[in-house]
């Protein structure tokens, strides 16, 4: 851990004496609102410093520039953090992730195939990954379903115990309840993914042909170095990286809807005018729909639903004018450069669907928009997860009216939580329009 290093003219905050800023952590709603804040406060500077726990030294990108050479141009300066490796993998899974280098490169050019299959169908998750129907949506009986929320959803002691095990490995050395059930149930979803490796391995041996290819199926075609725990943690990878994030995003989506029911309007104008039939939408036909483009992009950007995904410089570098010593680890946080006034102007709190129509200066640079981030390391599942929220928007949209219960509720954040999620179910009255 690196401490008071980085150049002293980037800001600091007030910091507490051993606690650093973690107390702020455990009250904020959601831990990027406590960064744009930071972010308000001095919009020039390309980082902001904090100390988290113990004194250990952290940046928030705050600018285009450093993002973008974070990311993409000095990518090679950078690993996932040791530390955030240790309780994220038990969770997400130990695949691509926390690859790194010449591994990462080949593995994801074998997983992005799949993703263009993923494009070109209009399938959703469950079915593409594992081949079976995960009946999500009719049903709310799915194991896999309950498991992963159990996973996924804790409580203010479960975060903190998730916090500290990446120094030492609390959820084992304390067998209470708690622990004991997000132990089994990390254990549980595997044990389920397991399931299917083993058929999809049985039926590749025994000479079977499938209907549908699916990313098991294609790990082991493609890349017979891939052994089947390997195949698992990849697989759950795709499950919970992709499940929770689209979930939230598409939850947002609605609420944004049934507040504001002229975005509803255009998107049905939309298709009408385009003369599209809502039943046999393909591929092609949903890319042509700008409006309902744009509206996700808004939802995807004013909502981003991923905190930040830490980085730490394995060397010293230079990031934007400012010397970032080896050690130090790094916040790159979507929801700040999303929502940064300096790239997005004074309206950029505002959600404007028809800003993406018109983008100017920095906002037209790629990197203005890091919800999936960009670079080597950009989201997989970025087309799939767009694709899947435009169907699901097209048919809600297209049968029913969607009504806020009440217009004037705030909506209270999940707190504290991985993914930014309102704390209660989202409410909504559906009319049918049939
Ligand atoms: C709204 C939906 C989603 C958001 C906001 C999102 C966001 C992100 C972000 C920010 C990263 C970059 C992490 C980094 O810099 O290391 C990422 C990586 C990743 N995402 Fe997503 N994601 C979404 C949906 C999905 C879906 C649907 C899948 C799977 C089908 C998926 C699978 C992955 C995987 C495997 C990685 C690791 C990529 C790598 O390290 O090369 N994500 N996601």
């Amino acid at each position: 851990m690196s401490q008071f290093t980085v150049q002293p003219f980037t800001p600091t905050l007030d910091n507490d004496f051993i606690f650093g800023q973690c107390k702020k952590f455990l009250k904020a709603a959601w831990v990027p609102y406590l960064y744009q804040e930071w972010s308000r406060r001095w919009p020039e500077s390309p980082f902001i410093r904090f100390l988290g726990l113990f004194n250990s030294e952290y940046l928030v990108i705050n600018s285009v520039q450093a993002y973008q050479e974070v990311l993409q141009t000095k990518n090679s300066s950078f690993c996932k953090p040791a530390l955030t490796r240790k309780t994220a993998t038990i969770v997400i899974g130990d695949g691509l992730p926390f690859a790194e280098g010449d591994l990462h490169r080949h593995r994801k050019g074998v997983l992005l195939m799949e993703s263009y299959l993923w494009k070109a169908s209009l399938d959703l998750i469950g079915i593409k990954a594992l081949g079976v129907d995960l009946n999500h949506v009719e049903s709310d009986e799915s194991q896999l379903h309950t498991l992963v929320g159990e996973t996924m959803k804790q409580s203010l002691s479960g975060h903190i115990i998730h916090y500290l095990s990446s120094y030492l490995p609390l959820r084992r050395l304390m067998p209470i309840k708690m622990n004991n059930n997000f132990l089994r149930s990390c254990e549980q979803i595997r044990y389920l993914i397991w399931a299917h490796v083993r058929d999809c391995r049985s039926q590749i041996n025994s000479g079977t042909k499938t209907e549908a290819p699916n990313a098991i199926r294609l790990m082991m075609e493609q890349s017979p170095l891939w052994n089947d725990e390997e195949i698992v943690e990849y697989i759950l990878n795709l499950l919970i990286l992709g499940h929770d994030t689209t979930s939230c995003s598409l939850v947002w989506a609605v609420s944004i809807l049934s507040r504001d029911p002229q975005h509803q309007d255009r998107i049905r104008k939309e298709i009408e005018d385009l003369g599209l039939d809502p039943e046999e939408l393909g591929y092609e036909q949903i890319e042509r729909l700008r409006f309902l483009d744009n509206f996700i992009r808004e939802v995807l950007r004013t909502h981003c639903p991923v905190a930040y995904v830490p980085r730490e410089a394995i060397e010293d570098v230079d990031i934007a004018g400012v010397r970032i010593p080896k050690g130090t680890v790094i916040h790159p946080c979507p929801g700040v450069i999303n929502l940064h006034p300096q790239v997005w102007g004074p309206t950029a709190s505002e959600f404007d669907p028809d800003r993406w129509d018109n983008l100017q200066g920095v906002a037209a640079n790629a990197y203005a928009f890091e919800t999936f981030h960009n670079g080597p390391r950009v989201c997989i599942g970025k087309q799939l997860s767009i694709v899947e929220m435009k169907v699901m928007l097209i048919k809600m949209v297209t049968k029913f009216r969607i009504e806020a219960v009440d217009e004037q509720a705030q909506i209270e954040l999940a707190s504290p939580s991985f993914t930014l999620r309102p704390k209660e179910k989202l409410c909504v009255r559906l009319v049918d329009m049939m």
